[in-house]
Formats: structure tokens, C-alpha cells, sequence
């Protein structure tokens, strides 16, 4: 029987500490801090969870602004709303969502934003700070469970973390963070993607495995030891005939993932609502201080 990493009430337990941070910001008779996102097209997914993190801003008292632009904006239309963005004194960080439509160079439009706005941690420029262990806006998701690591005391120091994926918001950049210095950190990492042969292999020896690759129920009790540590950052919506008209599946199957492991997060309500409390988390931050 495993202990649940509960994402939902870390989540709220960090959205109310920032509400108290705001709230001293704003006694003192300053502006609270301001978000802004970028959305373009009408991607479903993309629209709730934009939608979200305006509600989110709400609850800890920022500002926020959501700008929609047309799936037909040119390129440079885009660029030009980023930099009026990068230009905005009132705007202390903000995003833009992905996936983009695809006639974008997504690489081109993340370069544009200032990396002192860059709250999702995804500019180069903050990625290069992160790998090297300076001060950087960590991207969410992996901030997130940084998080839920540390705050249940999951011992991390010198065990085997085996992080399946290699995006470049999930997968590399928490190999990154787990095998760097500090608490959580200090594991030995083994990442695993498409062109590793037996994945198995590599997940029977670890001690903590994250899963970031977007395959519902992809990793099974029989591929885990007993004891490790399961995170699951899975959150493919599956059609079905509810009154949502779908549900979320993990790429962990929790049914026999569960007996075996220590601790264990849900989906929903583990790594989700943490990506999007990191979120408000790093605006603070941005608000607060220049890591440069
Ligand atoms: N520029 C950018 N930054 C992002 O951070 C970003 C993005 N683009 N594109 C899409 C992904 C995905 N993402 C999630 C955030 C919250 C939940 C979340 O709250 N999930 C809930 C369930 C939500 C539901 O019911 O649909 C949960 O897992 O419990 C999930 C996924 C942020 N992303």
C-alpha cells in the first residue's frame, strides 16, 4: 500500500501561502503581481487550461490578462505582441501556450520572450541557468514535483531515479534537477525514451521513476520494485460517454503500480494542479526579484 503524493493539497497549501505574500505586497500599497498568457487558436485543452490559470491568478490576488489571438496571426504579429509584453512594466511575467498551431517556430517565438518574464522556464536562457545550478525560473511541471518530493521528505539523496521522456518541459529537465545538488537531488539518473530498447530493464532497478511520455497506463506493477517511488505526469484525455465527455488517464496504471510502490501520485490531482500552483509560484518570484 503505497502513501499518495497529493498534488491537490500541496497545490492549495502553496496557493495560499502566495495569497499571504500578496496580501502583505498590497497592504503596503503596492500593486500585487501580474500575469499575463498568450493564446493562439482554439485548441481545446489549451483554452481550459488558460482558463485555469486565470482562475488561479484570482485566487491568490494577481492580476491577469489572457490575450487570444486568431490561429491565422502571422508570425511576426505574434512576435510583436511578445515584445509589447517584454515592454509592459505592469507585466511582471507571462506565457505563451503550447502547443502552437503548427506554421510556428515554436523555438523562435520562446526565444522572443525576455527570460525576466519567462515564468514557464522555457527560454534557453533560464534552461542553460537551471542545468547549471545558477538561480532560474524553473519550468512548472518539474518545479512542481521538486515540490512534492521535498514536502513529503521522499529521500532522494544517492537512490536511482529513472525518468522515462525527454521533452524538453517534462523528461530533461527533471533528469536535470534530480542529479543536481541539494534537496530533493543528489540521485543518480538514468533517462529512458522511444530508442531504449527494454525500458523494463531500466525501471526494475529504480528507485523513484517519473513518467513523462504521454501513453496512458504505460508503466505496469510487474515493471517497478518494491518500494520506488511512482510519479506520474501523464494526462492524456480519453473520450467517453460521462457528462465531461472524457476522462483523464496517467501513464501509470495505478491498479498494479500501487501495491508495490512507497508513494505514488494520482492522476488527476498529483503533478497537474502543482504545474499550474508552480506556475503562480514563479510570477511571484518574478515579481520579487531579477535573478540577473
Ligand atoms: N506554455 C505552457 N505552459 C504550460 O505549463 C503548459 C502548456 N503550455 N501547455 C499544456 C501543458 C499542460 N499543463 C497542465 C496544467 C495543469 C494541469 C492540471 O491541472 N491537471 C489536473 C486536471 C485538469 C483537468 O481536469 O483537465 C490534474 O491533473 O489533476 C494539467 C496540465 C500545462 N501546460
Amino acid at each position: 500500500m503505497a502513501k499518495i503524493l497529493d498534488g491537490q493539497a500541496l497545490s492549495q497549501t502553496i496557493k495560499n501561502e502566495i495569497k499571504a505574500e500578496v496580501s502583505k505586497i498590497t497592504e503596503g500599497g503596492k500593486r500585487p503581481p501580474h500575469l499575463a498568457a498568450i493564446l493562439v487558436g482554439e485548441n481545446g485543452a489549451s483554452k481550459a487550461y488558460v482558463n485555469s490559470k486565470v482562475k488561479d491568478c484570482k485566487e491568490v490576488g494577481f492580476g491577469s490578462t489572457l490575450l487570444r489571438l486568431p490561429e491565422t496571426i502571422s508570425e511576426d504579429e505574434l512576435l510583436a505582441e511578445i515584445q509589447k509584453l517584454n515592454d509592459n512594466p505592469e507585466i511582471d511575467g507571462f506565457i505563451v501556450q503550447l502547443p502552437l498551431p503548427e506554421n510556428f517556430d515554436q523555438e523562435k517565438i520562446i526565444e522572443a520572450i525576455d527570460p525576466k518574464k519567462d515564468v514557464d522556464g522555457f527560454h534557453p536562457e533560464n534552461f542553460g541557468r537551471m542545468a547549471l545550478e545558477m538561480e532560474a525560473f524553473l519550468p512548472a511541471t518539474p518545479f512542481g514535483i521538486m515540490q512534492l518530493l521535498e514536502r513529503n521528505q521522499v529521500e532522494t539523496k544517492g537512490r536511482h531515479c529513472v525518468v522515462i521522456g525527454r521533452s524538453r518541459i517534462v523528461g530533461r529537465p527533471m533528469s536535470i534537477l534530480m542529479s543536481s545538488k541539494g534537496n530533493p537531488g543528489d540521485s543518480t539518473v538514468t533517462i529512458v525514451h522511444s530508442h531504449t530498447p527494454n525500458i523494463a530493464e531500466f525501471t526494475k532497478m529504480a528507485d523513484i521513476v517519473i513518467v513523462a511520455l504521454g501513453r496512458p497506463k504505460f508503466l505496469t506493477g510487474d515493471m517497478i520494485k518494491d518500494g520506488a517511488v511512482i510519479v506520474d505526469v501523464g494526462i492524456t484525455r480519453v473520450d467517453d460517454d460521462s457528462s465531461k465527455g472524457y476522462h483523464l488517464e496517467g501513464d501509470v496504471d495505478f491498479d498494479s503500480c500501487e501495491p508495490r510502490a512507497s508513494w505514488i501520485t494520482p492522476v488527476p490531482g498529483g503533478v497537474g494542479p502543482m504545474t499550474r500552483a508552480m506556475l503562480m509560484k514563479n510570477t511571484l518570484i518574478a515579481y520579487q526579484k531579477n535573478f540577473r
